[in-house]
């Protein structure tokens, strides 16, 4: 099923502002693995692992999906699901806080279902315990009654394809991870694959805007599709307010309004690398300190702020917690305390 434009621009219209963004997302994620952008390598192993369970007629090996969130984790388990011919059920790690709830849910699922567990790493330990038997045997115990007299039952499952999907694969207690057939760990994406997606998302909304607009937000969306997608959203606010083309022009002025960076960083961002370079001097500074200093969670540090900016070149993760490079001082027109030493990186 591939969404053409005018299901895009109905779903568009026909929502509530409220959930525009939601609905917008929804109407520009791929269908297929070949309309999926970018991640070549993940693309080839999946379509491998999804071509040869067809063969064989069985369901796909269990998949375990690891990156930072909006690369595209929820719209590949999608695909899996759209490409096996399988129904999709979603769940998330925050909503499994009891065996019980995983028993309900596993118990079901219809035969070859492809059940989609986002947040992986957030369920609750015992029903981690209880997925380790599902996935391995489609087999469940259920205990039944209290004390002395409890007793466990077996409960056959119907077979199915686990599509875990995780920001903090390391979260992951191993019994667990050691259980998916494959696991793909999602990079961030090169600003000529997100000029791919922008192009695409530009076709379906009917947008016209020429390259060199693109380009500029491409090096702007911290190498993540959503975001793109998102920016792209604000210019096309932009030139439709200002009864203005899509170009460069307007690229800038809408980004400059929403105070996003040249580099493509966003307010948490900022925020920490400005607490690192003037509060701590550049570092080193532990995760936990970073974290509190800003007000955020260390795991949202870790597994959202961290990686890119470990990948930009603005920090690097040394032995002794996190400091801030040459580039960070000059990025942000921070003269240098002193000459550091560089290339520490862990
Ligand atoms: N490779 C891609 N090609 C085209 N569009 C993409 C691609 N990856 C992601 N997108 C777009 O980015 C948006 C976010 O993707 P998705 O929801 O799959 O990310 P996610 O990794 O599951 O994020 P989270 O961890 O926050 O749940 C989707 O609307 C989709 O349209």
């Amino acid at each position: 099923m591939s969404v053409e434009f005018d299901d895009v621009a109905e779903t568009l219209s026909a929502t509530a502002s409220g959930d525009a963004e939601l609905a917008f997302e929804g109407a520009l994620r791929p269908s297929t693995l070949s309309e999926f952008v970018g991640q070549q390598k993940v693309r080839g192993q999946l379509e491998l692992l999804l071509r040869a369970a067809a063969l064989q007629e069985r369901t796909p090996d269990h998949i375990l999906l690891a990156g930072p969130p909006g690369l595209g984790k929820t719209t590949l388990a999608m695909i899996v699901a759209q490409e096996s011919e399988r129904p999709l059920r979603m769940s998330s790690g925050p909503a499994i806080q009891h065996a019980g709830d995983l028993a309900a849910l596993l118990s079901s699922l219809v035969p070859g279902e492809v059940l989609f567990i986002d947040e992986i790493h957030r369920m609750a330990r015992s029903a981690e315990e209880m997925l380790y038997l599902a996935m391995e045997d489609f087999r469940i115990d259920i205990m039944v009654g209290k004390g002395a007299g409890a007793t466990s039952v077996p409960l056959e499952l119907a077979p199915f394809t686990l599509v875990g999907a995780t920001t903090r694969a390391g979260l992951l207690p191993n019994p667990l991870r050691d259980r998916f057939g494959f696991t793909a760990h999602l990079e961030f994406y090169a600003d000529n694959e997100l000029e791919q997606v922008l192009a695409r998302a530009a076709g379906l909304l009917d947008l016209d805007i020429d390259r060199a607009a693109l380009a500029e937000i491409a090096g702007r969306c911290r190498g993540t599709p959503r975001i793109a997608n998102r920016l792209l959203r604000r210019v096309r606010d932009y030139a439709l307010v200002h009864n203005s083309r899509a170009d460069l022009t307007a690229v800038s002025a809408a980004l400059e309004l929403y105070d996003v960076d040249p580099l493509g960083l966003d307010r948490l961002d900022r925020a920490v690398m400005e607490i690192l370079l003037k509060r701590f001097g550049g570092g080193p500074v532990g995760l936990n300190t970073l974290a509190v200093s800003v007000g955020e969670e260390a795991e949202t540090i870790e597994s959202v702020v961290e990686p890119f900016l470990v990948r930009i070149g603005l920090i690097m993760r040394t032995p002794r917690g996190r400091m801030a490079t040459n580039e960070a001082y000059a990025h942000f027109g921070i003269q240098h305390p002193h000459a550091p030493q560089q290339g520490n990186d862990l």
